[in-house]
């Protein structure tokens, strides 16, 4: 198959389609051309050294910064403005710093997320406009329960802020699929997680990917990336260095330099 004919087919069933997404902070270039696809039940492993530009592209294609350059495509649609709307056009993320209301509980958290997916559709929208006055609050409590509980969060009544870091980050993750997102962006969900919270955060990974959802995995954990990923991207100096299967990045040459080539900083 020629190049150009696997690179239109891959479009055609893309979910999300990145293409040139550059981004500066003055004379720094963070991301710098960056292009990928990402199928339905793809796990994009986003890899690379501190200050490879990871975050920024995460952000950019969220829409929480905008880029200088660039297009995202969500199931071809091209998605502009901010991350209210974006959000609302059927992408979700993660931060790479859990951003929960650490006094409230994991369902008081992921509520939010239940009205967002109210909000997904102009239809959806109207509805709510003329019903959600007039709602039980306990409707919108009892879906975040049952979201909980498909992510197997079991502790649902307890602060956030005394459950451990991985515990927050699978709420987190259960807060963003309460969306009901094509496509997941993860920025470190593994980050500080213990090991219960590793095995219950890569379940939700799985889960996700099962549901034939889009999945932008970013981790430092290598391991982690090679059984959860489907394809990675390497990223360094905000370029892509590599783009294939998690295999042939762990053997490729672009892998060995970027990590251990001339001992160079990104930052
Ligand atoms: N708001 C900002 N203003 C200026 N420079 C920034 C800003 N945010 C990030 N940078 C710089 O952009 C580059 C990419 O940063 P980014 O946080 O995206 O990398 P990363 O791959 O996510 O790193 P890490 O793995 O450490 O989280 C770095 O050189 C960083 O210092």
């Amino acid at each position: 198959m020629s190049e150009s004919i696997g690179t239109s087919l891959l479009e055609e069933t893309a979910l999300l389609e990145i293409r040139g997404l550059t981004k500066s902070y003055g004379g720094l270039r963070a991301v710098d051309d960056v292009s990928f696809t990402v199928a339905p039940g793809e796990v994009i492993g986003l890899v690379g050294p501190n200050g490879a530009g990871k975050t920024t592209l995460v952000d950019c294609i969220f829409g929480t910064q905008q880029a200088d350059a660039g297009t995202v495509r969500l199931s071809g649609r091209a998605l502009t403005g901010g991350s209210d709307r974006r959000a609302r056009q059927g992408l979700s993320r993660t931060f790479q710093h859990p951003q929960l209301a650490l006094e409230l509980s994991a369902v008081e958290n992921i509520v939010p997320g239940i009205y967002g997916h109210r909000m997904r559709s102009p239809l959806h929208s109207l509805w709510w406009a003329l019903k959600g006055p007039f709602e039980d609050p306990s409707v919108a409590d009892r879906r975040a329960r049952a979201v909980a509980a498909e992510y197997s969060i079991t502790d649902t009544t307890s602060n956030c802020g005394d459950l451990s870091l991985g515990g927050q980050r699978l709420v987190e993750v259960a807060r963003a699929m309460a969306t009901d997102p094509q496509v997941l962006l993860l920025d470190e969900p593994f980050a500080g997680a213990d090991h219960n919270g590793i095995v219950a955060i890569a379940g939700a990974v799985r889960q996700i990917q099962q549901q034939g959802r889009g999945v932008v995995l970013v981790d430092h954990n290598v391991d982690l990336i090679a059984e959860l990923a489907t394809t990675v991207v390497l990223l360094n100096f905000g370029a892509v260095a590599f783009h294939g299967s998690p295999a042939e990045c762990l053997a490729s040459d672009a892998m060995r330099e970027v990590y251990f080539g001339a001992g160079e900083e990104n930052t």
